[in-house]
């Protein structure tokens, strides 16, 4: 009896303490939350929220603030509460416009444009929710193919075909996803709707076997760009009394070998200039898919450099690269790297028109997902390995 009137006191001791550990905004929030257009409301205030954490000095107030709403706004935006929709040409023009307008991987030009991403082997799916109807939180689109695609112009500028044959149909392609509410962040809306699309396709074609992404690889770039500046800088400081042309560093070839950069000062008749330098510059312009023989010699040092980027290039533990670290966070597999699958002016300033495919190996995703985040595992396979292991990165995870 007397440990029972413990045990009690005890479980009542712990709830006094949780109640005083909530902050008294969250009531504010519940009784916002109950409002009509209440949790646009919250979802706007977290988005503003999130715009001050990146603009102002980190703020521990802030930083619960934001994590109190995204907690609520978690639960207020479960699986469940979602509402899977399905775009056509025939779905509503506000909504199709808005699908248009929230395109943030491959934007739209016009009309036609539109017309081929919810048309045949195609298919645009949208979570609503009903405290903003209307309103798509979320956008899927894929496309649907018979092998797993390493071209994404072949996807977004293909002409539109007259209508979908079911038998050259088993694998879906997810090649643009976007989340329209910044106040989500972190709520893992897009998660949830590829795993929802997932089961909508199986039942649709049930000889689907393949379910891959084609995605951007924002950023790469960028990086080079930084790890030249690095080389260049390690140079300058280590031949600093040298007059004249920097030849490579010692360091150089961990970004080229010699040979390809011999080969980039050659093509590009600039052998009086450090080749990093002149690499650079045609990173920077894009004048390097200017040569056809320019584009040949930087393929291999391209590829295995965002091989790299990608497998080996870490934030707190999880890839830098923030595509790569929401696919892997769904328990895809760095699957395949793809040379000029983006050769537009976008793809070609982003990512040196390289795209990546996460695969998602339906029976797997849970273990991946709990590998990654767990143990900051990234689950690749033996091309990007390879690839990451040549570019002379850190050793493999
Ligand atoms: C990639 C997206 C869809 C992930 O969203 P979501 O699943 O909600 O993850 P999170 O934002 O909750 O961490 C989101 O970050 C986004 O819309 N990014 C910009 C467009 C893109 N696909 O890079």
């Amino acid at each position: 009896m007397c440990a029972e009137k413990s045990e009690g006191a005890l479980l009542k001791a712990e709830e006094r303490l949780q109640a005083a550990l909530v902050p008294r905004y969250h009531d504010l929030f519940v009784q916002i939350g109950r409002l009509e257009g209440g949790v646009k409301h919250l979802v706007d205030m977290r988005a503003d929220t999130l715009d001050l954490l990146s603009s102002v000095k980190d703020s521990a107030e802030l930083r619960s603030f934001s994590s109190c709403l995204r907690e609520m706004l978690s639960h207020w935006f479960s699986a469940g509460l979602l509402h899977l929709q399905r775009i056509t040409w025939e779905s509503s023009c506000d909504i199709l416009q808005k699908i248009s307008e929230y395109e943030a991987v491959h934007p739209m030009r016009n009309w036609s444009d539109l017309k081929r991403r919810v048309g045949p082997y195609r298919r645009c799916f949208i979570f609503t929710h009903s405290t903003m109807p209307r309103e798509p939180m979320v956008v899927l689109h894929t496309a649907l193919t018979n092998q797993i695609s390493d071209n994404i112009q072949t996807i977004v500028s293909t002409p539109i075909l007259d209508e979908e044959d079911v038998d050259n149909i088993n694998t879906a392609i997810f090649y643009s996803i976007t989340s329209t509410q910044k106040g989500l962040q972190g709520v893992e809306l897009g998660n949830y709707l590829i795993k929802r699309v997932v089961r909508e396709l199986q039942a649709e074609f049930p000889k689907m076997t393949q379910f891959s992404s084609l995605s951007p690889i924002p950023g790469f770039r960028d990086w080079l760009v930084g790890e030249i500046n690095k080389v260049l800088g390690s140079t300058e400081s280590s031949s600093s009394e040298d007059s004249g042309v920097d030849g490579p560093s010692s360091t150089a070839p961990t970004l080229l070998t010699s040979a390809e950069l011999q080969k980039v000062a050659e093509i590009a008749g600039k052998e009086d200039v450090s080749p990093l330098v002149t690499l650079k510059k045609l990173l920077q312009t894009n004048q390097w898919m200017g040569a056809e023989s320019m584009v040949e010699v930087l393929k291999d040092p391209l590829m295995r450099l965002c091989a790299r980027y990608l497998y080996l290039e870490k934030r707190r533990g999880y890839a830098v690269n923030p595509v790569a670290n929401f696919h892997l966070r769904n328990g895809a597999v760095l699957w395949r790297l793809n040379w000029q699958a983006d050769t537009g002016p976008r793809g070609i300033s982003q990512s040196c028109g390289v795209m990546v495919n996460y695969r998602y190996f339906l029976g797997d995703t849970m273990r991946n997902s709990q590998r990654y985040m767990e143990e900051q595992h990234i689950e690749a396979s033996q091309q990007v390995i390879d690839l990451a292991q040549a570019a002379g990165g850190a050793d493999s995870p």
